[in-house]
C-alpha cells in the first residue's frame, strides 16, 4: 500500500483533500514538527525523528496512540548511542536505511527486533535489477518493509515510477513518498506528479477472484455494523478514493456513486484489504435513511441496526435528539441540566460498583453507558471518538499502576482505624470511627443528608467489614428521617423490562414462557408445567424430617389462624354474621434465582392447604439441568400442589395471572421475588382483565434488633449477618440502648471476624456497607424509631423483651429475646417468613392463613327486626336522595 509521508499542515483545498485521502490509508508518516502539533493520533500513525529527540516526549507521543517511532540508523550509529534500543519498546520502533545493503548487514549482524524498516531507494526504481531487496524481502518475514521512492519526475519516468509501485507491492514491500508528489487532479503527469488515485490501484495489489474480474467489497459504519455487500473495479475504487465517498461498481449499472440521487451518500473513513487480498473493507459515515435499497440502515436487517448495531441506534438517536429536541424528551433535558447529568452518572456508577450477579452488571452497566454517552454527544463527542481513545490507551507504553483515586487502601484503615469514604470527587460523604467517639462535623452534614441511606459502595476484600455508626445525639432530624428510607427503586425501568414480558405471555402463551425462560435462565423446556402426582427424587433422611418437623409448626401456627364464623344480633330480629372461604384458585412464587428456597414453598403452601384453597399452583425457576430441586417438589407433594410452573420472573407471574395452554390461571398470587417479579405482580393486578389479586409488594430482605448491654455480642452480629447475606441489597439495622464503646466495638468485631468465615461474605461486603447501627440514650426512642422504620423483622435483645412487645406498632415479625433468631421463623418454628418489607409493615400484614381467604357476611332480620331499623334506613336514603333504596323498605312496612 502507499505511505504517505506528511510533513506540513495543507494550505490549499488540494493538499487538503490528498491529507483527507491519506486518513483513509492503513499507514501514514508524520514529521516530528507535526507529531508534536497533535495531542493524540489516528490509528496507523508513524512519526519520523532525529536520534536526539527527546525520548520522554516520544513516549508520550506513543501513548497517545503514535504507532511507531522512525530513526534515521545512520543517525544512531554515529552518534553511538548504547541505550537508543532500551528507549523505544522494539514492537514500536522503526529504522531507516539509505540502502538494501546497509538494512541486510542490520538484520545479518543485530539481533534487534524492528517493527517497521523503511530502505531509501534514491532512483527510480526496477525491482527486476535489485536482487538484494528480493533477499531482505524474503529474509526479514516479520519485518515490515517500506521503500522511500525518491520519484523521477520527467513525464515519461512517471509510468516507470507507477510500475515500480507495483513491481515493489508483488513483493509484499509497501512505498512511500512525499505527500507532495502526487496529485489528484486529471493533469497531474503535466505537474509532474503521480496520480495518487492511480499510485494507490498499483500498491494496494488487489486481485479478484470472481470470473467478473470484480473485488468483493465488504461496507461497516465506524462502529463496525455491517452495512452490506457491494462490488468494486479498479474504475470505481479510484473514484472511492480521490472523492473519499462510498463509490463501487454495480452488476446491472456500472459505476455506482452511493446515494447521488438519494441523498443517502457514504464519507469514506478507511480502505483497507483482507489477508489474501481479494476483498476490500470499506469503513463510511453512512448518511440516512442508510446502505440498503429499502430505505434501512443496513442490508441485513429490517429493523434498522439489528442486535449488532445497538450502540450504534444509541449514539444516533443521541445525535438526533440533540439536533432535533423533541418535546418532553429525558435526554434533551439531561443536555440541558449538567448538574442532573453528572449526578445520574455518579448515581449509575455506584449503582455498577454494587451489582453482584452478571444480570445486575449488564442492567447497571447499560444504565451508566446511557449517560456516559449522552455525556459525550452533549460535548459533540462520538462514540467513535471513545472507541479511538481506547486504542490509544490499549497502545499506552508506560501504564499507571492503575490504583484508585479513591483512599480505601486497607493500610490507611489499619492505621486510622477510621474509614474514610472519599468520593471520586473527592467530597466526604461520612467519617466512620467504629471504636471512638461519633461525630458528625456541621460541615459534612449536607453531604451525609445524600448519602446517609444510600451508602453503596462495596467493603473491598481485605477491608474490615462494618456497618456504618451513629448516635442519634449528633443527628438532626432530617437526618434521622434520611436513616429510616430505603433506596429509590427505579421502577419506571423495571416496568419497561416487564411490561413487554407479560405482553409476550399474554400472547403467545407456552411458547412465551419457554423463550423466555431459555433467555434468562438459560434453560430449554420441552414442557412447562409438571402436574401431580409429582416424581420426587429420594431426600437425606435429616433433610426430609427436617422439612416433616417445620411443616408441622408451621401447620399448626396456620391452623389456629383459622377463626369461627362471627354471629351477632345487632338489634332484636337483625343478625349479622360473617365467614370465611377459601380463594379457589392461588398461585405461589418460590424464588429462585440465587438460592432454591423450599422454606417459601412451605411458608406460602401451607395457609393455601390450611385455608382449603382447591388448586394451588407453585411457580418457580428451573435449575440450569430443567429440573426442579427435590426439596421443593417434596414440598409441592406436602401441600397437595394441583401442579408446578418450571419457570421464574415476570413469565412466570403472567403465565398465572392470565392461564396459558397448560398453566392454571388463579387468582390470587403470592410471593417474594426479585424487581421482576415484584414489579410484574403489581402490573397483573392493575389489569382488570387478568381478575387477579396479589398479597404486598415486596422489597430486599430487612433485620432491625434492639440490643441493650445485656445483649450477647456474638448473638447481635449472627442476627445481622442471617439477614445480610440474602442480598447486596439487604439492609440491617442495629438499635443500641445505651450501648458502651466497648460493646458496641465487640458487635463490630464480631460481625467482622463471622462475616469472613461465611461462604457468601462477597454478598455481605456489599450489604454491610448498606447498614448501620444508631445509638439512643432510653427503650422509649429505641422504640421509636422502630416503629418508624418498620422493619419486616424486629429481634429484641434486651433486659425485659417482653415488655418492650406491646410498644411495637410496626413490624412484619418480632423475635423476643436472645433465644430467639430471626432464623428460626425464617424455616421452622411456625410463623411465617413472607412478610412486608420496605416500611410496608405500616400497613401490610404479612403472609397468613387469611391470606389465602376472602371473608363474607350474610345478614337475617326477622319481620320485627325489620321493622324497629326501618326509619333509620329511609330517613339516610333520603339524606342520599336514593328513592329506590328507601322504596325497598316502604314496600315492606307500609302494610303494617
Ligand atoms: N421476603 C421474603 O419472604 C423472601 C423470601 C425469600 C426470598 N426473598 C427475596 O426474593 C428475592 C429472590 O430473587 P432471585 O433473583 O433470587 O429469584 P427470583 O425467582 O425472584 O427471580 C429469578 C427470575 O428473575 C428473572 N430474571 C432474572 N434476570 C432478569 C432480567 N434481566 N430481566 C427479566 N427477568 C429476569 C428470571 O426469569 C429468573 O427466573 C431476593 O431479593 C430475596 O431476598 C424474600
Ligand atoms: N429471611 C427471608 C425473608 O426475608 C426468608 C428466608 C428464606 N430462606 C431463608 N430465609
Amino acid at each position: 500500500m502507499i505511505i504517505p509521508i506528511i510533513s506540513e499542515l495543507p494550505s490549499s483545498p488540494e493538499a487538503h483533500r490528498l491529507l483527507s485521502a491519506s486518513k483513509t490509508l492503513p499507514l501514514r508518516i508524520y514529521s516530528q514538527q507535526l507529531c508534536s502539533k497533535q495531542s493524540s493520533f489516528d490509528s496507523g500513525s508513524i512519526g519520523l525523528f532525529p536520534s536526539n529527540a527527546n525520548f520522554s516526549e516520544i513516549h508520550k507521543m506513543l501513548n497517545s496512540g503514535l504507532d511507531y517511532a522512525l530513526f534515521e540508523h545512520s543517525e544512531i550509529e554515529s552518534a553511538k548511542n548504547d541505550q537508543f534500543y532500551e528507549k523505544i519498546p522494539a514492537s514500536r520502533l522503526g529504522l531507516i536505511f539509505n540502502n538494501c545493503k546497509l538494512l541486510s548487514q542490520f538484520l545479518d549482524s543485530n539481533d534487534q527486533d524492528l517493527a517497521v524498516s523503511i530502505v531509501k531507494l534514491n532512483t527510480i526504481y526496477y525491482p527486476e535489477l535489485d536482487m538484494d531487496l528480493k533477499s531482505i524481502s524474503q529474509k526479514a518475514k516479520n519485518l515490515r518493509i517500506i521503500a522511500e521512492l525518491s520519484f523521477d519526475t520527467s513525464e515519461n519516468s512517471l509510468e516507470l515510477s507507477l510500475q515500480s509501485i507495483q513491481a515493489l507491492t508483488n513483493l509484499g514491500i509497501d512505498v512511500c513518498s512525499d505527500i507532495n508528489n502526487f496529485s489528484f487532479e486529471d493533469t497531474a503527469s503535466s505537474l509532474n506528479k503521480l496520480s495518487y488515485a492511480d499510485s494507490f490501484i498499483s500498491s494496494c495489489g488487489i486481485q479478484s477472484d470472481r470470473t467478473d474480474g470484480l473485488y468483493t467489497t465488504v461496507v461497516t459504519d465506524q462502529m463496525g455494523v455491517c452495512l452490506g455487500l457491494a462490488y468494486s473495479n479498479n474504475e470505481s475504487l479510484k473514484q472511492a478514493f480521490s472523492l473519499q465517498q462510498g463509490v463501487y461498481w454495480s452488476r446491472k449499472r456500472g459505476l455506482w456513486h452511493k446515494g447521488l440521487t438519494s441523498g443517502a451518500t457514504q464519507e469514506l473513513l478507511g480502505l483497507k484489504l483482507d489477508c489474501d487480498k481479494d476483498t476490500l473493507f470499506f469503513t463510511v459515515n453512512q448518511k440516512s435513511p442508510g446502505f440498503c435499497h429499502n430505505d434501512t440502515y443496513t442490508c441485513f436487517d429490517s429493523t434498522e441496526f439489528g442486535n449488532n448495531g445497538v450502540l450504534s441506534r444509541l449514539g444516533a438517536v443521541l445525535s438526533e435528539r440533540k439536533e432535533n429536541p423533541p418535546p418532553g424528551s429525558y435526554t434533551s433535558r439531561l443536555f440541558n441540566d449538567t448538574a442532573l447529568l453528572n449526578d445520574k452518572i455518579m448515581e449509575e456508577a455506584e449503582e455498577l460498583c454494587s451489582a453482584v450477579t452478571p444480570d445486575e452488571i449488564a442492567w447497571e452497566a447499560a444504565d451508566l453507558l446511557y449517560f456516559m454517552l449522552t455525556k459525550a454527544t452533549a460535548n459533540g463527542v462520538s462514540i467513535s471518538d471513545i472507541e479511538k481513545n481506547l486504542l490509544i490507551k490499549s497502545k499506552k507504553i508506560v501504564r499507571r499502576p492503575g490504583n484508585s483515586k479513591r483512599k480505601l487502601g486497607p493500610e490507611e484503615s489499619e492505621s486510622s482505624k477510621n474509614i474514610d469514604l472519599t468520593d471520586e470527587n473527592g467530597s466526604k460523604q461520612a467519617k466512620i470511627s467504629p471504636d471512638s467517639e461519633k461525630s458528625i462535623s456541621e460541615s459534612q452534614s449536607d453531604n451525609l443528608i445524600t448519602s446517609l441511606s444510600h451508602v453503596k459502595v462495596p467493603t473491598p476484600e481485605g477491608m474490615k467489614i462494618e456497618m456504618r455508626s451513629f448516635d442519634k445525639n449528633n443527628l438532626s432530624k432530617e437526618e434521622i428521617n434520611q436513616l429510616l428510607q430505603r433506596p429509590i427503586i427505579k421502577a419506571d425501568e423495571i416496568i419497561d423490562i416487564v411490561k413487554p414480558i407479560i405482553d409476550q405471555v399474554k400472547l403467545h402463551g407456552d411458547s412465551a414462557i419457554k423463550e423466555l425462560t431459555s433467555k434468562f435462565d438459560k434453560v430449554d423446556l420441552d414442557s412447562v408445567v409438571l402436574t401431580a402426582p409429582f416424581t420426587i427424587p429420594k431426600l437425606n433422611e435429616n433433610v426430609k424430617n427436617s422439612i416433616d418437623l417445620a411443616y408441622n409448626n408451621i401447620r399448626k401456627f396456620h391452623e389456629a389462624q383459622l377463626t369461627d364464623p362471627i354471629t351477632i344480633e345487632t338489634m332484636p330480629g337483625v343478625t349479622c354474621s360473617r365467614f370465611s372461604r377459601p380463594i379457589e384458585r392461588v398461585g405461589i412464587y418460590v424464588p429462585g434465582g440465587t438460592a432454591v428456597l423450599p422454606s417459601t414453598a412451605l411458608m406460602l403452601g401451607i395457609p393455601a392447604q390450611v385455608a382449603g384453597c382447591s388448586k394451588i399452583v407453585l411457580a418457580t425457576p428451573p435449575a440450569k439441568d430443567g429440573s426442579i430441586a427435590p426439596e421443593v417438589l417434596y414440598v409441592a407433594h406436602l401441600i397437595q400442589a394441583h401442579s408446578v410452573v418450571m419457570a421464574g420472573g415476570a413469565q412466570a407471574i403472567a403465565a398465572m395471572a392470565y392461564g396459558t395452554e397448560t398453566v392454571s390461571k388463579v387468582d390470587k398470587i403470592l410471593g417474594p421475588g426479585n424487581q421482576f417479579v415484584t414489579c410484574a405482580k403489581m402490573i397483573v393486578q392493575n389489569d382488570i382483565m387478568a381478575m387477579v389479586s396479589i398479597d404486598m409488594p415486596a422489597g430486599p430482605s430487612e433485620l432491625l434488633v434492639i440490643a441493650d448491654m445485656t445483649c450477647e455480642p456474638s448473638y447481635v452480629a449472627s442476627d445481622l449477618l442471617s439477614q445480610a447475606e440474602h442480598g447486596p441489597d439487604s439492609q440491617v439495622v442495629l438499635v443500641g440502648v445505651n450501648l458502651t464503646n466497648e460493646m458496641q466495638a465487640e458487635i463490630s468485631k464480631q460481625l467482622d471476624e463471622q462475616a469472613n468465615k461465611l461462604p457468601r461474605v462477597g454478598i455481605i461486603r456489599h450489604s454491610i456497607p448498606k447498614s448501620f447501627s444508631i445509638q439512643f440514650d432510653n427503650y422509649e426512642e429505641a422504640m421509636e424509631f422502630s416503629n418508624n422504620y418498620a422493619p419486616e423483622h424486629l429481634i429484641l435483645q434486651t433486659a425485659e423483651p417482653d415488655s418492650l412487645v406491646p410498644k411495637v406498632l410496626n413490624a412484619g415479625s418480632v423475635f423476643v429475646g436472645k433465644y430467639s433468631c430471626e432464623s428460626c421463623g425464617d424455616y421452622a418454628s411456625g410463623t411465617n417468613h413472607t412478610l412486608p418489607t420496605y416500611g410496608f409493615a405500616r400497613m401490610y400484614s404479612g403472609v397468613n392463613t387469611s391470606s389465602f381467604q376472602k371473608h363474607i357476611t350474610s345478614q337475617k332480620l326477622s319481620k320485627e327486626g325489620l321493622q324497629s331499623i326501618s326509619n333509620a334506613v329511609m330517613t339516610l336514603a333520603e339524606v342520599e336522595g336514593l328513592d329506590a333504596h328507601r322504596n325497598a323498605v316502604y314496600i315492606r312496612v307500609k302494610d303494617n
